[in-house]
């Protein structure tokens, strides 16, 4: 705490400390131990060699005791607390457990979790082996490779309680003696052993770490008590304590709790009583000091936090719980607390850092059993409810506290040479996935809660390194990692949870981490374990600051401090002074907020008003505010992103049918394009056919034609079938049908076929009458016509076979027909076109034109003259 930085924020705090080289877990060396009371040495040296083995080696810590430090005490095994005076930044220390298999003695293999040494392992994929693994009734996962992890140290299915707990958590009690604070969280899926591995189980010897932490604790200050002149408040606060506020009730048995005896008859039965002492372990302390213990138990349920032990010391009226037997006779009503800023005031070096829990319940505990057994009482009013998973699954976070205040012998009356340490023993919820336990209704509710404080809990870790990753980079600056060290720090949201919120203390001020990940991997999926197991090597990367120094001594609330101590409170060092300047709509927002307030400490019932008294509620009101706001916000970024994501997807489907619907119409398009143009060119061949161009078309007609003679052709028929050329029929087949009929008719009016050039030319000049080729009256038209025919000549290079079709008008009824030949019909038209209304003239004169025309014309003439014989 001496190294605290006193104005940095929240989010840049943990960066802002004095830091240090990270110093990796240490190994496994043993520490100093002696055998056990009523022991051999012999008998103990070997069952204790092997968890001895993997311990904590004292010795190379920094504040490892002496080898002559060993208190020789009976046969008992002591560990002497020590101080050192570095300020470093350590890790958060990740143990690995693997459940043995439930129900079965024989030892199997356990599935996709292979152990490649004391702190590996590697997870390979069950995919290969899916069948296998549904017959055994392991819920499958879907993904993904195999991976190594690496933790401090892996326990195998076959670990004793007592090995877990020597090498896990008694160096933290060591700490917690010497005034260091520690966190110790059990991270893993539901039904994975976490409360079995903090409370224990019910056979002999399966104590949990808890349990044995309170045990060597009362070892270690066996006659060490202090009188409990002084108790701890808030998270760093001390003021003197009424001793009948703080002593717990002399009758601890579960029984004495009607309504909860009521409810949880069937735990009482099967939850045993306090177990007696099941660590001997004792750890050497310096003895001129004097402790005093005391203990909180609170649970996170459902993003509110209850206090487990509020109903210890409460008469009926006062009580947290009320049993609603006339309504229901399960249902048990208690109230939330209220999570604050710690005051500024109760640290001498003012830098707070945490939040604490305002109207917590705190215990002076004096021995192993009563703390026992007010776990047990706690544990009982933790909600327990069965789902699929696990019958007996914790559906919240469970948090005990115990908080050490050292004082010196010579200076009992001084409460400023006090020292607070605190450990904090973490059971979390199991992680789960709705469709796997099948939850529903407010079961579906608890897990979603349960898994949004874990994700927070995630998210903060992730903040936590990439802030350390800034910082580490910004001091050793080079190339790339200067980019990186110049991106400002991450905001850690500690506050997004209530879990991350009561824990921040440990990761934003001093303390050592340390994570216990437990996995059943016999019954829970590869793919929630890998995510567990995700989880762990992030928190690895995650180092926290570790104060080997002394801590700074406590000092009295100012109040407190002024009524019992006869201290004038101006003479204490105050806090940081923040100043606000207020908006109106800022002060409403306070009034109506703190209206809020006093509604919440009101429905706190026996909250503790003196815990209070050195806070402005104006202050206190306002950043709650600002903790209420930046909540909200959070929450709107979420909704956004959501809204952002269903909008970006209906968008998406949008366009997607769009582009459908065009490629529908381009298709459709394309089919009608090739139909019109197999129409056009099945017309084509048609003509072709009766223009017997075409082999087989030729013959057929030629032959018709040569039967019926071509006297009989109709000329409007051949105008007709000339126009209709370029109107293609409905459809290939109308194509292919109008081309039989087309012949068909032609069968029936025979048609002019073309004759070589040659004949038709001398046929022509043979058949004109000499007196019809005078111009008519107008001769003006005539000679007009005869320049336009000239025109139409003249500028149409035309071969032997060209016939240029006279206007449709001029040619009706007068039996004269002009069929074109190949490559005719749109020159034909071009010139029809070109010659407009001026090529509109009589019959008469027509065959005035073309008679004189032909007479004109030499054997080149393009010009031929198709007369019936008629
Ligand atoms: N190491 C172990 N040795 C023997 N039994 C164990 C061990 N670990 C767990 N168990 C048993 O497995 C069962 C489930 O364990 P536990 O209740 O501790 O799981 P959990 O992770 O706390 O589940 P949840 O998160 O749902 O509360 C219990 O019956 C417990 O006794």
């Amino acid at each position: 705490m001496a190294t605290r930085s006193k104005a940095a924020p929240p989010a840049t705090r943990a960066s802002t400390r004095t830091k240090t080289q990270a110093v990796p877990p240490t190994g496994s060396e043993p520490p100093v131990v002696r055998a056990p009371k009523g022991r051999t040495a012999s008998q103990t040296g070997q069952s204790k060699a092997k968890a001895a083995a993997s311990r904590k080696p004292f010795v190379n810590r920094a504040n490892a005791p002496d080898d002559d430090s060993v208190a020789p005490v009976g046969a008992r095994r002591e560990l002497r607390s020590a101080k050192a005076t570095s300020v470093e930044r350590e890790p958060t220390v990740a143990y690995l457990r693997i459940r043995p298999q439930p129900g079965d003695d024989e030892q199997m293999t356990i599935p996709y979790l292979e152990s490649l040494s004391d702190t590996s392992v590697r997870m390979s994929d069950p995919s290969n082996d899916r069948q296998g693994s549904t017959r055994s009734g392991c819920r499958v996962s879907v993904t993904a490779p195999s991976s190594i992890y690496k933790f401090s140290h892996v326990f195998p299915p076959s670990t004793t309680q007592e090995e877990f707990f020597a090498t896990t958590t008694l160096p933290l009690v060591q700490d917690l003696l010497d005034g260091q604070n520690g966190l110790l969280f059990a991270y893993g899926a539901t039904n994975s052993g976490k409360t079995y591995t903090v409370q224990g189980g019910s056979k002999p010897g399966s104590a949990g770490i808890l349990p044995r932490a309170l045990d060597v604790l009362f070892n270690s200050i066996d006659d060490l008590h202090s009188d409990g002149r002084y108790r701890p408040v808030r998270l760093y606060g001390v003021e003197e304590a009424d001793p009948s506020e703080s002593v717990p009730p002399t009758e601890f048995d579960v029984p004495n709790e009607p309504a909860l005896a009521q409810v949880l008859e069937e735990h009482l039965t099967t939850t045993d009583k306090p177990a007696d002492i099941t660590d001997p372990t004792v750890i050497t302390v310096d003895r001129n000091y004097e402790y005093s213990v005391w203990i909180s138990y609170v649970e996170v349920y459902n993003e509110k936090v209850y206090d487990l032990l509020a109903s210890v010391d409460e008469n009926e009226e006062g009580t947290g719980y009320h049993q609603e037997q006339a309504v229901h006779p399960l249902l048990l009503k208690r109230r939330a607390l209220i999570v604050k800023p710690s005051p500024a005031t109760d640290t001498i070096d003012n830098g707070n850092t945490g939040r604490y829990i305002s109207g917590l319940k705190q215990f002076r505990i004096t021995d192993a059993t009563q703390a026992k057994a007010l776990i047990k009482l706690g544990q009982l009013h933790r909600r327990v409810f069965g789902t699929l998973a696990n019958s007996q699954s914790s559906r919240s976070h469970s948090i005990v506290t115990i908080r050490v205040l050292k004082g010196h012998r010579a200076e009992r009356g001084d409460p400023t040479s006090l020292q607070m340490s605190r450990l904090t023993v973490v059971d979390l919820a199991g992680s789960e996935r709705a469709k796997h336990t099948q939850t529903s209704g407010d079961r579906l509710k608890e897990a979603g809660s349960i898994n949004k404080s874990l994700m927070v809990l995630g998210q903060c870790m992730e903040a936590m390194r990439t802030n350390q990753r800034r910082l580490a980079q910004g001091s050793a600056i080079s190339g790339h990692d200067a980019h990186e060290a110049k991106k400002p720090l991450v905001v850690v949201p500690f506050r997004h949870s209530k879990l991350t919120e009561i824990l921040m203390d440990y990761f934003v001020g001093d303390g050592k981490v340390a994570m216990i990940v437990n996995v059943n991997p016999y019954d829970t999926g590869f793919e929630e374990i890998s995510h567990v197991m995700k989880f762990s090597a992030l928190a690895r990367e995650v180092s926290t600051v570790v104060n080997n120094a002394p801590l700074p001594r406590l000092q009295l609330s100012p109040t407190k401090l002024g009524l019992h101590t006869g201290v004038h409170p101006s003479r204490i060092p105050r806090g940081v002074v923040r100043k606000a300047c207020l908006s109106r709509s800022a002060i409403y927002l306070m009034l109506k907020y703190l209206v809020r307030i006093s509604e919440d400490e009101e429905s706190d019932g026996n909250a503790d008003e003196s815990d209070d008294e050195a806070i402005n509620p104006l202050v206190d009101a306002l950043f709650d505010e600002i903790e209420n706001l930046r909540l909200k916000l959070y929450e709107a970024e979420i909704r956004c992103a959501v809204v952002e994501a269903e909008t970006r997807e209906e968008v998406i489907k949008e366009m997607e049918e769009r582009m459908r619907e065009v490629e529908r119409t381009y298709a459709q398009r394309l089919m009608s394009e090739v139909e019109r143009n197999e129409r056009k060119m099945d017309a084509k061949i048609d003509m072709l056919h009766q223009a017997g161009l075409l082999g087989t078309g030729k013959k057929s007609v030629t032959s018709e034609s040569e039967t019926d003679g071509s006297d009989s052709l109709d000329e409007d028929g051949l105008y007709e079938m000339a126009e209709n050329s370029s109107d293609p029929p409905s459809s290939p087949l109308d194509g292919k049908a109008n081309s039989g009929r087309s012949i068909e008719s032609t069968a029936r009016q025979p048609i002019l076929l073309p004759k070589p050039v040659e004949e038709r030319l001398d046929e022509a000049e043979g058949s004109v009458d000499e007196s019809k080729l005078s111009v008519g009256k107008n001769d003006k038209d005539v000679s007009h016509t005869l320049a336009s025919v000239k025109i139409v000549d003249m500028n149409y290079e035309a071969d032997d076979s060209t016939i240029i079709v006279p206007n449709r008008k001029a040619a009706v009824g007068t039996g004269v027909v002009c069929i074109p030949g190949k490559g005719e019909m749109d020159a034909a038209k071009k010139k029809k076109r070109q010659l407009g209304s001026k090529s509109v003239i009589t019959q008469e004169q027509l065959e005035h034109v073309v008679g004189a025309m032909e007479l004109k014309a030499d054997k080149s003439a393009r010009i031929k003259r198709m007369a019936p014989a008629s």
